[in-house]
């Protein structure tokens, strides 16, 4: 066979369209020589192209994960085992409790025997085509408010849609875990919305990972253990993680910022610096062209580009912080870091940094700003000494909150 189909009828039909005739390649797969498969979107009610699907596979009948012996494919849902090993590892107990899903795909029908086992009380699951073993939002919102226990499994919320998630988290009144399947960016809207409330949460990349796991444990035939699970999650985080710098300006962002690149193997980005690049117009310019307004707004364009990158040291201008938007943009892939120098050793007047034009206009901003750096900081490091004490401080307190991720 030289062509084979991994996909659904509807591909299979529009390749025949175009005279492409294409074997399900299910019948070759098998006779290669290879162990297994896993599949990261597996298709709904697939059990049946399996010869010997697993118990909880069955329940599910979703397969993500199939190994072959002699000739048979094997069929497991890692899905479950998964969620059953992140539930564990958080020590959460589910008994009793009401849970809503928000989905109705592959991984809710995945979790369903999951929550069964774990002898919740009432689970529905919201949709926004319900059909019979879903709900509707309208119902949702007027019955199921009290819900305890919420588990974000939709595509929605995941780059580039970022924004796209179809509840608001804060409604929930009992709401005392939040289990979310988004993993790109790291900490979704909903997960950050939640985490800000203080609900605990459980973030898509853990559970990603653990998924990962499970299926890597079947197709090897070994078992990876707890420790290797928890480094393997750390790397991934801190890699992918950006880390952005507010402050005042001349707090020492720039220069902090370049000197954090090779320690961190992360590439720095100025926020001001990618405006001037992409309006070909001087900071200066835009405020005399368009007023402090017109620069706000490009600021926010400039947060939302680069709130879906990854592995990125950014600065961010002094007033980024004026506009919550923007660090909850930033926050998507990043921890934020407030780099506070002492008001006397700002820069009081520069004619390439518009607000800093006298002492007294430096201190009235300071003032008002200080609270605001204070509360979006994740990380809070004085750079009043030797810079690069600065830089040392900032590598420790990231150890820090990687350390203690497992309790978010
Ligand atoms: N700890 C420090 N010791 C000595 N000089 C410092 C220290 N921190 C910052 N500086 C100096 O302060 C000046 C401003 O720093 P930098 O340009 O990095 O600030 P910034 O926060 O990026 O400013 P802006 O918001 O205007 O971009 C630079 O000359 C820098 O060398
Ligand atoms: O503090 C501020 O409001 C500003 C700081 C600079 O980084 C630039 O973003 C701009 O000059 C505005
Ligand atoms: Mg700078």
């Amino acid at each position: 066979m030289k062509t084979g189909l991994i996909g659904n009828e509807i591909s299979e039909q529009i390749f025949n369209e175009f005279d492409l005739s294409c074997k399900r390649i299910n019948s070759y797969i098998k006779s290669l020589d290879f162990n297994g498969i896993y599949i990261d979107f597996p298709n709904e009610n697939n059990c049946e192209r399996i010869d010997v699907p697993s118990e909880n596979s069955k329940r599910s009948n979703v397969v993500d994960t199939i190994i072959f012996k002699n000739e048979l494919s094997y069929g497991f849902n890692s899905d479950y085992d998964a969620f059953m090993y992140c539930i564990n590892r958080h020590a959460i107990d589910l008994k009793d409790k009401k849970v809503l899903i928000i989905g109705n795909n592959w991984i809710s029908k995945s979790i369903l025997p999951a929550l069964e086992d774990l002898n919740v009380k009432e689970i529905y699951i919201v949709d926004q085509n319900p059909d019979a073993d879903s709900i509707s939002y309208t119902e949702c919102y007027a019955r199921h408010l009290d819900s305890q226990i919420v588990i974000h499994t939709g595509l929605t919320g995941m780059n580039p849609d970022i924004d796209s998630i179809p509840i608001d988290i804060h409604l929930f009144l009992k709401c005392e875990l939040l289990i979310d399947y988004v993993y790109d960016p790291l900490i979704s809207k909903i997960a950050q919305d939640a985490l800000q409330s203080g609900i605990q949460t459980i973030t898509g990349i853990e559970l990603k990972i653990a998924k990962i796991k499970f299926a890597t444990e079947k197709i090897k035939g070994a078992s990876i253990q707890e420790k290797l699970f928890q480094s393997v999650l750390d790397t991934y985080y801190i890699n992918q993680l950006n880390i952005v710098l507010i402050g005042m300006p001349s707090a020492g962002k720039t220069t902090i910022g370049k000197l954090l690149e090779t320690k961190l193997h992360k590439s720095f980005i100025d926020m001001d610096e990618i405006i001037v690049q992409d309006t070909h117009t001087s900071i200066p310019e835009i405020f005399k062209r368009s007023g402090e307004a017109g620069f706000r707004k490009l600021e926010t364009m400039t947060a939302l580009k680069l709130s879906v990158l990854n592995q990125k040291i950014i600065g961010t201008g002094g007033g980024t912080i004026k506009n919550k938007i923007n660090i909850d943009l930033l926050k998507l892939n990043g921890v934020v870091i407030f780099i506070d120098r002492d008001l006397d050793k700002l820069v009081t007047y520069d004619p390439n940094r518009p607000l800093s034009s006298s002492q007294e206009a430096v201190k009235k901003l300071y003032e008002e700003r200080f609270p605001i750096y204070q509360k979006y900081a994740d990380i809070t490091v004085k750079n009043n000494d030797k810079i690069e004490d600065t830089v040392e401080k900032i590598i420790c307190e990231l150890n820090r909150i990687v350390k203690n991720k497992k309790s978010v």
